[in-house]
């Protein structure tokens, strides 16, 4: 569970995010909004990598500002440019980095990586330096080395910008049936159509939140 409870947000002088309360509790909740509305600020909240100047987010009941670290091992953060996480040379080198935390041998580490990078259909390349991937075949590494440390929460920001469609139905079919609570923030209103619950954010406030139709109804209307 996700609580967000009185949170403001500045930059300097310039409030981007004004007096957001929410409890998600929803499995797949989509985010949805103008540009600089503040949807990837309120994303970045959601694992401490934004600290709110008013208010306090908790996740499962640990504070981001208290408790970042362990918020971060629970909740996976996937950034629109993939550059940002992938870390290590090849693609298979950075899904197993991943895993680290988890001290596994050898053949079991190797036996993950591999079904990952095939369910990603990355299994071709896993010894391709990763900076010679396609920008979207990056942005499934990037997706891959986070769902491989099998996070509870997953927070996806644009994750499907640079993909084909092919690959953004992928990763689209995916991020439906992995287990995690999924927060999800797209400017692919498709995407966001089976989701429990989205929000629309609009000028730095929650304009509305419910059923996916009609919350892009809203949308739609807000872009005029
Ligand atoms: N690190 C930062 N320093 C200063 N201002 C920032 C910073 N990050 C974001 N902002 C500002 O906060 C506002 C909200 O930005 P944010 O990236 O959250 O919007 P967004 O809805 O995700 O936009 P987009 O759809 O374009 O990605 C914008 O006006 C942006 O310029």
């Amino acid at each position: 569970m996700i609580e967000v409870q009185g949170v403001c947000h500045a930059f300097g002088e310039r409030r981007v995010l004004d007096h957001l309360d929410l409890t998600l509790t929803e499995r797949r909740i989509g985010v949805i909004g103008a540009n600089g509305s503040g949807k990837s600020t309120f994303a970045r909240l959601l694992n401490g990598l934004v600290i709110p100047t008013e208010g306090r987010v908790r996740v499962g009941g640990l504070d981001t500002r208290t408790d970042g670290a362990r918020v971060r091992r629970r909740v996976g953060f996937v950034f629109t440019d993939p550059d940002a996480q992938i870390v290590m040379p090849t693609v298979a080198e950075d899904v197993a980095f991943s895993l680290r935390r988890r001290r596994l041998a050898k053949p079991d580490a190797a036996r993950i990586v591999a079904e990952h990078l095939a369910a990603f259909g990355l299994d071709g390349h896993a010894d391709h330096p990763a900076h010679l991937l396609s920008g979207g075949q990056k942005q499934l590494l990037a997706l891959c080395s986070v769902l491989v440390t099998a996070p509870e929460i997953l927070v996806c920001d644009e994750p499907t910008t640079l993909l084909d469609l092919r690959n953004a139905r992928r990763i689209a079919d995916l991020l439906a049936s992995v287990p995690q609570q999924v927060v999800l923030v797209t400017h692919d209103l498709d995407a966001v159509l089976g989701s429990d619950r989205v929000l629309v954010f609009h000028e730095g406030a929650i304009a509305f939140d419910g059923e996916p139709a009609a919350a892009v109804d809203h949308y739609r209307t807000l872009a005029g």
